[in-house]
């Protein structure tokens, strides 16, 4: 029997952000690993047009859930859907549902956080700062309360190359800026905003950061714990591989690729690609509120769960020959653009140098090489073009292939629907496309060391038992078939795409390179065309490739003559 399952027997758990990618996993894993739970409140707001019934109902029925009602029918008994929202005073919680939080709460796990990089600082601030601080309070008038767990993300110190599983100090004082933006109005926020975010790329992390000092700084004499995943990707194994439901992250660009929208992206080829699946992310927050309510450290501890220190894996390729296991398809340009084959040469040169400078990458996985691999055997329905992926960290070439591979087809396009009556839209989404890439690109262009000691430490404390039902153990994950299952869980639960519909998107695909060959042949005629009206040089050229080819084929007819 695992310990740690017996652990929340019984239990009454609050969790926020239930409803969000993170919570519903932690939900779904605690139902089913122990049915005997108490209670799972949830702090749940009513959310397009839909009440906090509805909305419980609608992740119950979903097929995240299926196994659930296997082992525990009753679950729609178990959870209390409590009114809240995290942006008002007290959450604008009833006396009532307070009055049983507070009295029957024993662990809480923290979820709930604006994940935007482009929000606002007085709206990410009240989130993911001044509400973990409520919530903290709310904690210390918990008397059965054992553990608190509060999720933040790998990211909070990204500012620093190397980070260590302790609370980093923010510049200036979360108390400072929590009281400051009472008071000041939105267009002076928005002037010193950069002055305060100082080195962190965006709002989310920064605030993220300024949460976990608050943690630090509330404590009080709570059992609390911090943990910090990279980037949060698809299921690996529980309850079913590749179960992902919304476009943050690499889901989003995974779409747009598979949909042929995205055909390039700046990246840095060795990068690591530091996702990490969200069902070790909820094994591990299932194992810390475990240690952390039974052990009761000293000091709050900060547990990192990333793969790239362990098991990396890096956005790009260095060709076919770093991963056995990858698909043996060399990371192809498909387009014989000269830029194209310059691009290819600088990343060999370049993947060479860091393939020396860095051994240990030898082994790292292509998650870009595996991604398009997998589209060519499970196709996406009815894409804008051929998927392709040109990784590029010069910054010239990037706006090339924005010109060229991005923002041309979307004009194009545009001239074709307005040609034919209709309302062009394809410049528009493209740009919001490029907008978001544009503020995924610092985390693709970097690497970062995260120590894993309290992580380590915990896995060795788990007995075999727990570490099989709790596996956090992310060397054990084969990227290939994770990439595959994601890949394939983007396209079944995000797309909603029915498998029946792959042979007639491979032939759509079929059609695409067509029109693809047809069009690059053309083009390169007409320019040829018009150089050699232009250049008597272009005329030597292509008269001495005629002859060439004439000779060629001349002495090729005679020999096979003589054979006969
Ligand atoms: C050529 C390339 C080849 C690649 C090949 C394959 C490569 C290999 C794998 C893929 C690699 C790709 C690289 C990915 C890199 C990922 C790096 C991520 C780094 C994260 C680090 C930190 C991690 C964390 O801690 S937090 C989690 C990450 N957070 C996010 O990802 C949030 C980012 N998102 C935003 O900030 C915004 O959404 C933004 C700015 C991107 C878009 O804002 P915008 O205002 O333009 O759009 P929206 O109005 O928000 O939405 C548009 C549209 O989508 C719907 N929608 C929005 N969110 C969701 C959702 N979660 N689920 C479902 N649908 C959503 C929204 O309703 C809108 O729909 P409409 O119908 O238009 O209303
Ligand atoms: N996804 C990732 O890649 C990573 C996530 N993390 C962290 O993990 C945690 C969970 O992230 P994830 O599940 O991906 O995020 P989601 O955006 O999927 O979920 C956010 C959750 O917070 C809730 N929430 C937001 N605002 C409010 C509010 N005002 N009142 C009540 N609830 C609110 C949302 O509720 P509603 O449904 O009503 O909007 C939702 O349940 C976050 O703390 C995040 O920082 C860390 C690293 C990476």
């Amino acid at each position: 029997m695992s310990t740690i399952a017996a652990f929340y027997g019984g239990k009454s758990i609050l969790i926020t952000g239930a409803t969000g990618f993170l919570g519903k996993v932690l939900m779904e894993k605690l139902f089913r690993t122990s049915p005997d739970l108490k209670v799972i409140y949830i702090l749940v707001r009513p959310k397009a047009g839909q009440t906090l019934q509805q909305r419980v109902f609608q992740i119950l029925d979903s097929k995240l859930f299926e196994k659930v009602k296997e082992v525990c029918p009753n679950v729609h008994e178990k959870i209390r859907a409590i009114y809240a929202d995290l942006n008002q005073n007290d959450f604008a919680i009833s006396k009532e549902d307070m009055q049983e939080l507070l009295s029957c709460t024993n662990i809480i796990f923290h979820c709930a956080a604006t994940v935007r990089f482009d929000d606002t600082l007085r709206h990410a601030v009240q989130l993911n700062v001044t509400a973990t601080r409520q919530l903290l309070l709310m904690a210390s008038q918990m008397p059965k309360l054992e553990a608190f767990i509060h999720i933040s993300t790998a990211y909070s110190n990204c500012n620093l190359k190397h980070i260590d599983e302790v609370i980093y100090p923010c510049p200036v004082e979360p108390k400072k800026i929590i009281d400051s933006l009472e008071w000041l109005d939105d267009a002076i926020i928005d002037e010193i905003t950069p002055k305060l975010i100082r080195d962190w790329p965006n709002i989310y992390t920064y605030t993220k950061a300024l949460g976990e000092m608050v943690v630090q700084q509330e404590s009080r004499n709570l059992n609390i714990a911090i943990i910090r995943p990279s980037i949060v990707g698809a299921t690996w194994q529980e309850p079913f591989p590749g179960w992902v439901d919304n476009i943050n992250g690499p889901n989003g660009i995974i779409i747009a690729t598979g949909k042929g929208f995205l055909r390039a992206i700046k990246a840095t080829p060795m990068a690591v690609a530091d996702v990490i699946p969200v069902d070790t992310v909820v094994n591990l927050m299932l194992a810390v509120g475990w240690y952390t309510a039974v052990h009761r450290p000293k000091s709050t501890l900060v547990y990192h769960i990333t793969s790239g220190n362990m098991n990396p894996c890096n956005w790009h390729k260095m060709g076919n020959t770093t991963s056995t296991h990858s698909s043996g398809k060399p990371w192809c340009h498909t387009e014989s653009s000269i830029a194209g084959q310059l691009d290819t040469v600088a990343h060999f040169i370049i993947g060479f140098e860091l393939k020396n400078a860095f051994p240990r990458m030898e082994n790292t996985w292509h998650a870009g090489v595996q991604v398009l691999a997998t589209f060519e055997k499970i196709p996406f329905e009815r894409p804008f073009r051929r998927p392709n992926a040109n990784f590029t960290s010069n910054s010239f070439t990037s706006q090339y292939w924005n010109a060229v591979s991005h923002r041309a087809p979307a004009i194009i396009y545009d001239c074709y629907l307005r040609l034919t009556g209709r309302k062009p839209r394809m410049t528009k989404l493209m740009n919001r496309l490029l907008r978001t890439v544009s503020m995924l690109e610092y985390f693709i262009n970097r690497s970062w060391e995260w120590s894993t000691y309290n992580t380590e430490m915990l896995m060795s404390e788990l007995s075999p038992e727990d570490q099989r039902v709790f596996n956090f153990d992310v060397r054990q994950l084969n990227w290939l078939e994770y990439i595959e299952n994601y890949v394939l869980g983007v396209k079944k639960y995000l797309l909603k795409e029915d498998m029946a519909g792959i042979p007639k998107a491979k032939q759509r695909l079929k059609r695409l390179r067509n029109i693809h060959y047809l069009f690059n042949t053309a083009l390169f005629l007409i320019a040829w065309r018009l150089l050699i009206a232009r250049s008597q040089m272009a005329r030597n050229v292509w008269f001495f490739i005629v002859s060439f080819c004439y000779k060629f084929l001349s002495y090729f007819r005679a020999s096979s003559t003589l054979k006969v």
